[in-house]
């Protein structure tokens, strides 16, 4: 757990950076190569705590997978007799996308993780199992560490979820599908589904793989069949590029972000219109989209609902702004690897800042900012927005930096060589 000084940085940033690829593209590409009829590779995955943690659990349950630094090779999973433990530590896509493919399996196959992993939602993955046919042995308390029982008669059909908590209570039930007999109609039912890109960027990888899926408001059809082996190379993470994008702000510079797409349903893509709303410019030059700034930030009102995973960086930019800013729509980042509301408000609050939450999200209020240790609650953003926020605030200090292997485990080391 190391305290990191962040670098401070007031000369305008004038930078290139190449972002390691995305998460959330990753552990799908790895769970479908798991369930597809025939070895696939994935070029430049990203390797971080998150992904490592996926291909062990599939490994577990019977995945073969050949690890070189930019392909990994995956052989389907078979699945074996005998009991398994699975760690899903924090990951989110670990402990929802996996139990469901358990349940295709024989034998059982018990979750936990991360003492804060026990605390986040898990009821939509739950009740999902349950109704694929499985049994889950979760001593009725709705969260990790919990038992999935696979049953042989299990055919698939129709799921109703309350998937408000998390968009991958959908996406874990759509990606085994197609893999039952009978398929699967998923409805959600509650209040409104976070995260929208990131159900589509499920539906996308299922269709390249043969998969038909018919996708209504709020419902899901997913048929019946065999996904097809694809090989593909991941696309630099867009979330992840959050600081640096934010770095070009900050600093009244400018930013070149390489290889990033120009169709994706990435939730990053978000930075097009979010750095515009700050007064940043965008404009793609080649492979890259350069984002730049040269005056001061001006206050946001944004609805992040469907792009929740940039509220810290977003956050950091407001706190930096010469106006106030409102965050709507991200009552479920309560859920997250931390309540990232909570946090992001006791620890820029900490550093003199005055952010207040509200039900839906966080109003910030721009302050003179000083030194401090800022906590980052085994939070990889958490840490992304400090960083973003020392480059302005002398003396701020990042503690354990080393959250950011969750993600980017080259984080410190690239946002280092960011600022030289
Ligand atoms: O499916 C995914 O890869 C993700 C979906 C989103 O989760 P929520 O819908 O729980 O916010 C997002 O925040 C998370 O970082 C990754
Ligand atoms: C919410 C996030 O992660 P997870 O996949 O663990 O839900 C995130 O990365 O911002």
């Amino acid at each position: 757990m190391t305290d990191w000084p962040a670098p401070v940085r007031s000369r305008p940033l004038e930078a290139d950076v190449t972002i390691p690829g995305s998460k959330s593209l990753t552990n799908r590409v790895l769970v479908l190569a798991a369930l597809g009829e025939d070895e696939s590779r994935v070029e430049r995955p990203l390797v971080s705590r998150d992904t490592d943690l996926m291909a062990a659990a599939l490994e577990s349950l019977g995945a073969q997978i050949e690890r070189q630094a930019q392909q990994w090779t995956i052989r389907p999973i078979e699945f074996g007799d005998a009991p398994v433990e699975i760690d899903c530590g924090l990951a989110g896509t670990v402990m929802r996308f996996v139990p469901p493919v358990a349940a295709l399996g024989h034998a059982p196959v018990t979750f936990d993780g991360d003492p804060r992993a026990r605390e986040r939602p898990m009821t939509g993955t739950i009740a999902g199992v349950r109704a694929l046919g499985a049994e889950v042995d979760d001593h009725d308390r709705a969260s990790l560490p919990f038992t999935v029982r696979p049953q042989p008669d299990a055919r698939g059909g129709e799921i109703a979820i309350d998937a408000s908590a998390s968009s991958q209570f959908v996406s874990a039930l759509l990606l085994v599908g197609a893999r039952f007999p009978d398929g699967l109609r998923i409805r959600h039912i509650g209040d409104a589904l976070p995260s929208q890109p990131h159900i589509e960027m499920t539906i996308t990888q299922l269709r390249e793989r043969g998969v038909r899926v018919d996708a209504e408001t709020s419902s899901w059809t997913v048929h019946p069949g065999l996904i097809a082996a694809r090989d593909v190379t991941i696309e630099p993470d867009l979330s992840n590029a959050g600081p640096f994008v934010a770095a070009a702000l900050v600093t009244g510079g400018r930013v070149r972000v390489h290889q990033w797409p120009e169709d994706t349903d990435q939730a990053g893509d978000a930075w097009r219109w979010i750095v515009p709303a700050f007064g940043g410019s965008v404009h793609r030059d080649d492979d890259a989209l350069v984002f730049s700034s040269d005056t001061a930030l001006t206050g946001v009102d944004l609805d992040l609902h469907d792009v929740g995973e940039l509220t810290p960086v977003v956050a950091a930019l407001a706190a930096l702004a010469d106006g106030p800013s409102t965050l709507r729509g991200i009552a479920h980042l309560r859920g997250h690897e931390t309540d990232r509301l909570a946090a992001l408000a006791t620890e820029i609050n900490a550093l003199g800042g005055e952010v207040t939450e509200t039900a839906d999200g966080l109003r910030i209020v721009p302050r003179p900012l000083h030194a401090g240790v800022f906590g980052t609650y085994h939070d990889h953003r958490m840490a992304h927005a400090a960083a973003v926020l020392g480059l302005a605030v002398p003396g701020l200090v990042v503690a354990d930096i080393e959250t950011t292997a969750k993600t980017y485990p080259d984080f410190p080391a690239d946002w280092t060589e960011l600022c030289r």
